[in-house]
């Protein structure tokens, strides 16, 4: 063999899926060690990532290992069997908080500078923006994505339908998006024939030339695109939107991915903030200047900061803003209770996840009294902004889906390899005047050249063939294995996607397709097929770039199973590894919310079974253990009975949570493996478990809700204390020594 990979890897990350791990774990750990299995854990949450950066700052005790980097060559090996579970990708409010947090625990890790004065400032900065924003994904996925609803999970759907929103033909709800000047429309793309390295530069308009990146390497075949969002164009779409919510008296809402995947969108985030209150922004620039305002960290940044302001015009700035809400539109608020509105913090509104929520909400977002209104969805770029406003068409045309019938739409997403918007980090700069921007060949040779004007942001992505190849590849397979229609979600009016269609034409070929129905389509053409097929009940693959990985594997499970937390996510990495990740969605810092005001953790953990047992079953058919493969064949088994049985967490405290979830799938578990006849090892171990969690089922419920109804103390909220946590999320006594036996 050569490989030993009786190891499985679990990652420790933060918020719901972290409590979760604490109460899951142990149960994990104790199946798997019958099959020889050593489950070993990795901390990647966001301040581990931290402290992990800044070892010179802390005690020996205190240092951090760099599980990122060690996870992140570990998934460039063969014998990687990693699960990973959601994480936070860090907006900079997010990340200057666990600064905070950390510092108040004794940690004396550096204040995030923001904007960096000396080298020794910048190279904090430097080293913070590698923690923040998207930096986990990228490193560990180095494979392609599958994700999809296994059939037990969508029968269940069909058979326990979730609430939908009912829709109607009069719905004022629709997307806004650019039709000039954004990324979509000035992006130039181009395929290298060979290996090269280029530079990219900017040249003023007195042919002055400043160096932006100096190398970036890139190998034959690999797709490169650059492209430009003019700020003049940018402001002006989101003025007229702004007025045209007023007009048709619709909610204004922006929807983006302002903490992931692209750079850019923060600050196209701190342009629509700035815009809505242009009043108060122009009036008072100086003294929000001298606050210390960063509007690129949302509406709520200039609030937190009002405090630093004196009295009197502090309540002159209050009083202008007010004016501003009184002549604008109503905003869409993420909680109206609180006063936040949908322009206060970048991570409360995630387009992957706040489009579906919406969708699903008869197209509705809540105003500022709770009440559920239309509104106007801003998507300033235009390149996959129109897979929303076809749904919402089709809602709007047919009414709400139906999950008891509806068809389903599993993904297969190009993204190893820091394909397309991943590998934009690096390569987006926001421009200092006005001139162009050329990336520049070894030769001297223009590859692209945009003219730009001070405030544009300019970003280039790059995407290789062999991942395209493994994308194409993958595809094939999945439509083999389920003889499903399987579309290509490419726009042969695109410059990056006409790129993508030349080499999918080339790529097919080399597999045999023969009774396969494979079809290419642009984004807007495939949601219509694919909608029009889930409607009448049947199933359509998506084969998507990057960003429509993630849109549709929320749209579609939100719509269908009414979370994504119930999909399969499985990464096969390309060196032949296996990346296995929980769910589709999110951390849920609700669910923590919840958690510690009323000590009920709602999170479902239906999507970290799912991965275990994909992780168990790759482990055993790659390292010959006979027993892996039994155990995850009984955890499949007794995710159904857990389905069948309605053992997931209800939302309403002192009803079965996380933890009695867990309880119930560890049951079935061990009932599986008591009942199989082909490892009598197995058998006889587990049938004693089984028989003691079965006799102690009440107690354990008991004890388990018990624990239920008063405020928890996890002692942190990115660094919790693990006791404390520990103590909490596995407060059944009865429960812990018969896993612990
Ligand atoms: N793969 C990853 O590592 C990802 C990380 N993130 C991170 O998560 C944070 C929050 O992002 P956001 O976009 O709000 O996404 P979330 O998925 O956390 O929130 C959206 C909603 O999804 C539902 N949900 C998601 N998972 C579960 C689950 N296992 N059990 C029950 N409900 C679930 C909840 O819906 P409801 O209220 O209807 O129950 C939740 O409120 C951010 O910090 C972001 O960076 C986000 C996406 C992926
Ligand atoms: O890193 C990303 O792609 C964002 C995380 C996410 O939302 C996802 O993978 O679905
Ligand atoms: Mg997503």
């Amino acid at each position: 063999m050569g490989v030993d990979n009786s190891k499985i890897v679990y990652t420790r990350t933060d918020e719901a899926p972290a409590l979760a791990t604490y109460s899951f774990l142990p149960i994990v750990q104790k199946f798997t060690k019958a099959a020889n299995i050593e489950i070993e854990t990795k901390d990647i949450s966001l301040a581990s990532r931290i402290l992990a950066n800044f070892p010179e700052k802390l005690t020996d005790k205190q240092k951090q290992a760099d599980a990122l980097a060690e996870l992140g060559q570990l998934a460039q090996k063969p014998e990687a069997n990693i699960i990973k579970l959601p994480n936070i990708s860090a907006s900079i409010p997010q990340l200057k908080a666990a600064i905070a947090e950390l510092q108040l625990q004794g940690f004396a890790v550096p204040n995030y500078p923001e904007e960096p004065e000396n080298d020794n400032e910048k190279e904090i900065k430097s080293r913070y923006d590698r923690i923040k924003g998207s930096a986990v994904n990228p490193v560990l996925r180095e494979g392609n994505s599958d994700r999809r609803a296994p059939k037990p999970v969508k029968q269940y759907a069909k058979k326990n339908p979730h609430a939908m929103g009912e829709w109607s033909s009069d719905s004022k709800t629709h997307v806004a998006t650019m039709t000039s000047g954004d990324f979509c429309s000035n992006e130039k793309s181009v395929t290298m024939a060979e290996a090269d390295e280029v530079k990219i530069e900017f040249i003023d308009q007195n042919g002055n030339t400043t160096i932006l990146k100096e190398k970036t390497s890139l190998l034959s075949g690999e797709v490169i695109d650059a492209t430009v969002m003019s700020k003049k164009a940018l402001i002006s779409f989101l003025e007229e939107q702004i007025a045209d919510s007023k007009e048709k008296d619709v909610l204004f809402s922006l929807h983006m991915k302002a903490t992931m995947m692209k750079v850019s969108d923060p600050i196209i985030f701190g342009h629509a903030v700035e815009v809505f209150f242009k009043d108060v922004f122009e009036k008072h620039a100086e003294t929000l200047e001298e606050a210390g305002v960063e509007v690129n960290n949302g509406f709520g940044d200039l609030i937190n900061k009002l405090k630093r302001v004196p009295d009197a015009k502090r309540e002159e700035i209050k009083a202008d803003i007010q004016a501003c809400y009184e002549k604008g539109p109503k905003l869409a608020m993420v909680n109206s209770d609180e006063g936040i509105t949908n322009l206060h913090v970048p991570s409360d509104i995630i387009i992957d996840a706040s489009m579906p929520a919406m969708i699903r909400n008869s197209g509705k977002m809540w105003d500022t009294q709770g009440n559920l209104q239309d509104t106007k969805a801003v998507i300033p770029d235009s390149s996959y902004a129109g897979i929303y406003q076809e749904t919402i068409d089709f809602c709007k045309k047919h009414g709400a889906f139906d999950p008891t019938t509806m068809g389903t739409v599993p993904n297969v997403g190009l993204m190893a390899k820091k394909a397309e918007e991943y590998g934009s980090h690096d390569k987006t700069f926001e421009i200092q005047g006005n001139g162009s921007v050329r990336v520049i060949g070894s030769a001297g040779n223009i590859i692209t050249e945009h003219t730009v004007e001070k405030g544009d942001i300019w970003r280039m992505c790059q995407t290789k063939d062999a991942p395209i190849k493994d994308w194409v590849k993958l595809a094939v397979n999945r439509a083999k294995a389920t003889n499903t229609p399987t579309i290509f979600w490419l726009d042969k009016n695109r410059a990056h996607d006409t790129e993508l269609i030349k080499k999918v034409n080339t790529y097919l070929p080399e597999h045999d397709t023969t009774g396969l129905d494979i079809r290419i389509m642009s984004p807007v053409e495939a949601t219509r097929f694919s909608l029009e097929r889930i409607a009448a009940g049947q199933d359509t693959i998506s084969v998507t770039g990057n960003v429509l990985r993630d849109y549709n594997t929320d749209l579609f499970p939100i719509l269908e199973l009414g979370t994504s937390a119930k999909m399969l996510s499985i990464v096969p990495l390309m060196n032949g590894g296996g990346l296995f990740e929980t769910g589709a969605g999110g951390s849920a810092p609700k669910h923590v919310q919840q958690f510690n005001k009323e000590g009920h953790l709602r999170w479902d953990s239906l999507g970290e079974f799912l991965a275990l047992a994909v992780s168990l079953e790759h482990l055993g058919e790659t390292n010959n253990n006979s027993k892996a493969l039994i155990i995850a064949e009984a955890l499949d088994q007794a995710t159904i009975k857990f389905l069948d049985h309605k053992k997931s967490p209800s939302r309403k405290v002192n009803e079965l949570d996380n933890r009695g979830s867990h309880f119930y799938l560890a049951l079935y578990w061990a009932q599986e493996l008591a009942k199989q006849t082909q490892d009598n090892d197995l058998q006889s171990e587990f049938a004693i478990i089984a028989k003691e969690l079965a006799n102690n089922e009440t107690k354990i419920i008991t004890e388990l809700n018990n624990a239920q109804g008063s405020t928890v103390d996890m002692g942190g909220y990115y660094w919790p204390d693990v006791e404390k946590v520990s103590k909490a999320m596995r407060p059944s006594t009865t429960l812990n020594s018969i896993i612990e036996a």
